[in-house]
């Protein structure tokens, strides 16, 4: 299996760049373009296969709204900034057609939209004119639910039906459960977040890359206690064995390093229990 060109035989990691100052974990957050290339070039050193760009927080309990020229502005500097330094694939994390087609012609090469093709309704169309692989997120209202992980696969299924009807081939779509997006009102989303993890295998359905982001989320926070996103290093790295164990293709974190690691040692682990 491949997504955008990178072999997935054995998982891979994306790493995480941030040029909203709004986004909840300041770490990842990138203002200055010396920053920027440093970031981006020890990132790549440290095992990252894709480069993910974010303008914008997504984060669904702050308040992130701002223009969409502000958003513009933020992903085309960079995208352009980043071009210029590393080969890798790079993704931008919009939601919005015009953010991901400003940030293609600037050199983006992946559409990752986190309302799985449902936000916008260009998004698909830019998509498919520009010819370029999608990460589709599950992506709905949820209510109360007894089972997680088959509303994630309905949600998942109906952003697959927009792509295919916009024409948009399977070999570029990944998908991915929108960890820390589907908040119901019951059970509580950190228990929603970890049966996704824990069942993630069901995923396998759709033959196509798993894309899995854990990193230093709330979930983690309500499970280990620690508020500040800082302190989530370590109930991250485990949750990305878990998410790699059950399947995962694709782990997107804000430390490579560390990921890398992990995800190693759940891939090797993992062709002794096939
Ligand atoms: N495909 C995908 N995209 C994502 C995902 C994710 O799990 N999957 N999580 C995000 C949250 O992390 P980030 O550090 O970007 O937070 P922010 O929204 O506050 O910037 C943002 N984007
Ligand atoms: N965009 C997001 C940012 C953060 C979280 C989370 O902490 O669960 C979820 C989504």
């Amino acid at each position: 299996m491949r997504f955008a060109g990178v072999d997935l035989s054995k998982p891979k990691v994306m790493g995480v760049i941030n040029v909203s100052p709004e986004s909840f974990f300041k770490g990842s957050v990138k203002q200055s373009e010396e920053e920027l290339i440093q970031t981006v070039l020890k990132m790549v050193e440290d095992g990252a296969s894709f480069i993910d760009v974010g303008a914008k927080s997504t984060a669904p309990y702050l308040e992130t709204q701002i223009p969409v020229e502000e958003e513009v502005r933020r992903a085309v500097w960079a995208i352009k900034t980043i071009r210029e330094h590393v080969d890798v694939p790079i993704s931008i994390d919009t939601t919005s057609a015009r953010v991901a087609e400003e940030a293609l012609k600037a050199g983006a090469d992946i559409i990752n939209d986190v309302s799985g093709l449902k936000g916008d309704e260009n998004m698909a169309k830019v998509a498919k004119e520009y010819d370029v692989p999608v990460i589709v997120c599950a992506h709905k209202k949820v209510g109360d639910f007894k089972d997680p992980v088959h509303e994630v696969i309905k949600a998942l299924e109906e952003s697959l039906q927009i792509a295919y009807k916009h024409g948009i081939e399977k070999e570029k779509i990944a998908i991915d459960p929108a960890i820390g997006f589907l908040r119901p009102n019951w059970p509580p989303w950190y228990e929603w977040d970890s049966k996704v993890l824990a069942n993630l295998n069901l995923l396998k359905v759709f033959g196509l890359p798993i894309l899995v982001g854990v990193s230093r989320k709330s979930f983690i926070g309500a499970i280990t206690g620690r508020k500040d996103p800082m302190e989530r290093l370590a109930g991250s790295l485990a949750a990305t064995a878990i998410a790699v164990w059950n399947g995962a293709h694709i782990i997107r974190t804000h430390d490579v390093r560390e990921t890398v690691d992990a995800v190693k040692m759940a891939a090797f682990m993992r062709t002794f229990n096939p």
